[in-house]
């Protein structure tokens, strides 16, 4: 059994963490921390009574090493990198939920995140959390950089194409869209109902902070520098990712032909379905699936991609993680 803390249990992505972890075979949530709340997390997230005895505390990480083996951080970027540090010197393993150890070059980050980055030397040892391209790496870490949803949808469905060769690797582009979970549940403005109801509309046109994540794991992972443009949209539902990709082919090869290289690719990865007909956020909503496919239309190949944004797109993908981590079924607690 591995003992297992939650950082930032308020949260939307702790809540479905702990409802994943409440049916896993070897993980026992021992500790789940909120700044200012004390309350039993049954008041907090109610869908979990019954579930969790524990309440939410303030704890530091020796605290933690106490009675945790490893620690999910639920946390918004730079909070988390100035938690993570703290965590591992004690000997926790961690998994960063925020964007904080994603980017491997520190003046990239502190562009798009507009802030410096804290912990510059573990940049380069963490390891990018994307199990269907790096699942040997995530085996052996003490620190694993989560994705991002949208660039979860993105990478996975483009990755297959841009490493067989079969679009070319720049001039694409990711129009996605998500749903309003997707920018968690610490209040903002943009998200209140009266604003993102019946509404829908692009944000952050080319400057989101998924389109450096983007090209950095496609271009490491292919050996081909990628260049995207990345549109993001809020849509008026709770949760779910759409991303419409268009593609210039580099060799010829039908639809079909493209399906077939993409489920080989996938065909050690339980969690993603290369499917026929066109997905929709409803196909994977509340699972750790990742569905995508292809159609060519014209002159363009347009890869059709969905996930849910806080299960594969976050804390399903986290867990995913854990179990590659500590040598469990990577499916444990996910299907
Ligand atoms: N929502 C999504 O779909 C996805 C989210 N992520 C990332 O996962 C992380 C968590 O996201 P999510 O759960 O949605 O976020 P939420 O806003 O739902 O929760 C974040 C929690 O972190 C705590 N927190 C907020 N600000 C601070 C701070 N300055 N210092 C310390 N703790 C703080 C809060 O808990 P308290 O006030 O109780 O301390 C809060 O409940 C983020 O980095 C996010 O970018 C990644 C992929 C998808
Ligand atoms: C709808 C919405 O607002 N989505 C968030 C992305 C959530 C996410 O994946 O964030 P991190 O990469 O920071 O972890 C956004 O666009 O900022």
């Amino acid at each position: 059994m591995t003992r297992v803390a939650i950082l930032g249990g308020t949260g939307y992505t702790a809540l479905e963490l702990l409802k994943i972890l409440a049916r896993h075979s070897s993980a026992k949530v021992t500790a789940i921390t909120s700044r200012t709340e004390t309350s039993p997390i049954r008041e907090i997230h109610p869908s979990l009574a019954g579930r969790f005895d524990l309440s939410l505390e303030n704890l530091s990480p020796q605290q933690l090493k106490e009675r945790a083996d490893v620690v999910f951080c639920c946390l918004p970027h730079v909070a988390s990198m100035e938690a993570v540090p703290g965590l591992l010197e004690v000997g926790l393993k961690v998994i960063d939920l925020s964007a904080d150890y994603r980017l491997k070059d520190p003046e990239v980050y502190a562009k798009w995140y507009g802030h410096a980055h804290t912990d510059v030397g573990r940049l380069s040892s963490a390891v990018y959390g994307l199990p269907e391209l790096y699942r040997d790496r995530i085996r052996g870490t003490n620190l694993i950089a989560n994705p991002g949803c949208y660039t979860s949808t993105s990478i996975l469905a483009l990755a297959p194409l841009i490493q067989r060769g079969l679009v070319e690797p720049t001039g694409i582009i990711i129009d996605a869209k998500s749903g309003v979970s997707g920018a968690g549940r610490t209040p903002k403005q943009n998200i209140l109902f009266a604003e993102c109801n019946e509404s829908f509309g692009a944000y952050s046109v080319g400057n989101h902070r998924h389109q450096p994540e983007i090209e950095q794991i496609l271009s490491e992972s292919s050996g081909h520098k990628v260049d995207v443009i990345f549109t993001p949209h809020l849509t008026p539902m709770d949760r779910g990712i759409e991303a419409t990709i268009y593609a210039v082919p580099k060799a010829k090869a039908t639809q079909q032909e493209l399906l077939e290289v993409c489920r080989a690719f996938y065909q050690e990865s339980p969690f993603v379905r290369v499917v026929d007909r066109i997905p929709t956020t409803k196909d994977s909503a509340y699972t750790n699936f990742f569905d995508m496919t292809i159609r060519i239309v014209k002159d363009r190949v347009v890869i059709l991609a969905c996930l849910d944004n806080l299960i594969k797109g976050a804390s399903g993908v986290a867990i995913q993680n854990f179990n590659l981590m500590y040598g469990y079924p990577e499916t444990d607690g996910l299907l």
